[in-house]
């Protein structure tokens, strides 16, 4: 059953179209993300369903309900992370929490959520003093604390580390074992892989595609990369008269060979029939990046900012 209904939603900042004809079902349960690069349009989509903006065209129905003239009931079933935290400074973590639950009808444990957010240390620490991944991990359980059934989580792991963002990844798939539909907005390739059930990926305002992140990748006729170092002598040429070969590169001793699926068992084949040894076997199979630049054109973010860079 869907909780999230959007239909050709439609807004503009005065002449600038932000989202120009979006529609999506989210099911009860699921990872849903919502992929874009920046500027694609992803924030004003999920604040359109929060309520927090006006659509200019088109509906959003949330747990049934409109999420403005239904604006009251939806804040209480739907917690919303805030994109960048907007707290004063001098706030502790568990006066926070106190604050934010007084808002809700039902509402969560916070001893239970701090542990649970690995932040029971940190009850009495003042909000400046609290690293990155702190506050990230305080604003999610602020979401969390009126015990929503769908939570929007906006560019979650933006700005921490390499093992903040796996520590993060794991809370949000505590949150939907609880059973919380999730909503996970994200210009993270890897991000959108590792954690969605589906996905809709989004593009100067518009939907480009929605699938499964396997779905999406098995789209893409990208190809397959082998990569090995031969511990013999190896000819070119006998790998580039493979017919599922497209192409075979150097790297100083490391050799690439390009081709479809088949490319890693004919290599490997074409080797050992010559008894041609090898060391170093890598295969790089079509990612969702890949997807991204088929699907859209262009690159999802600059490879420095890619969370696999890290
Ligand atoms: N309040 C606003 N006034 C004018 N233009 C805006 C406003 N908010 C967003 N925009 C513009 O609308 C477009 C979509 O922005 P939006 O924030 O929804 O995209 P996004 O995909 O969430 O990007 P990001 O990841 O950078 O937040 C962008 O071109 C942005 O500059």
């Amino acid at each position: 059953m869907p909780v999230i209904e959007v239909e050709h939603l439609h807004k503009r900042y005065g002449d600038k179209v932000a989202v120009d004809d979006v529609s999506f079902t989210v099911e009860q349960g699921e990872i849903f993300g919502v992929l874009g690069r920046n500027g694609a349009g992803k924030t004003t989509t999920v604040e359109c369903v929060q309520g927090l903006r006006r659509a200019d065209g088109g509906t959003v129905r949330v747990l049934g309900l409109d999420p403005i003239r239904d604006r009251t009931e939806v804040r209480q079933r739907v917690g919303a992370q805030l994109q960048e935290s907007q707290l004063p400074d001098k706030l502790r973590v568990r006066e926070a929490l106190d604050l934010y639950r007084s808002f809700y009808r039902n509402r969560a444990d916070i001893d239970e959520l701090l542990a649970d957010l690995g932040l029971a240390e940190q009850r009495d620490t003042a909000f400046h003093k609290l690293s990155g991944g702190q506050k990230q991990r305080l604003s999610v359980a602020l979401a969390l604390v009126g015990r929503p059934e769908i939570a929007i989580l906006d560019e979650l792991t933006t700005g921490l580390d390499p093992k903040g963002r796996r520590d993060t990844w794991d809370l949000v798939e505590r949150i939907r074992d609880r059973g919380v539909t999730v909503v996970l907005v994200t210009h993270f390739m890897a991000e959108a892989e590792r954690l969605c059930d589906r996905l809709a990926l989004i593009d100067a305002g518009r939907v480009v595609a929605i699938d499964t992140p396997a779905g999406l990748m098995s789209r893409v006729d990208a190809e397959h990369r082998v990569h090995l170092r031969p511990l013999d002598h190896l000819d070119d040429a006998l790998l580039t008269a493979l017919p599922e070969v497209s192409s075979v590169r150097r790297d100083g001793d490391e050799v690439t060979v390009t081709g479809g699926e088949e490319v890693l068992q004919a290599v490997l084949s074409a080797l050992t029939e010559r008894k041609i040894r090898y060391a170093g076997l890598r295969v790089d199979q079509p990612t969702l990046d890949d997807a991204f630049v088929s699907l859209t054109g262009h690159p999802a973010t600059p490879p420095a900012l890619d969370g696999r860079s890290s």
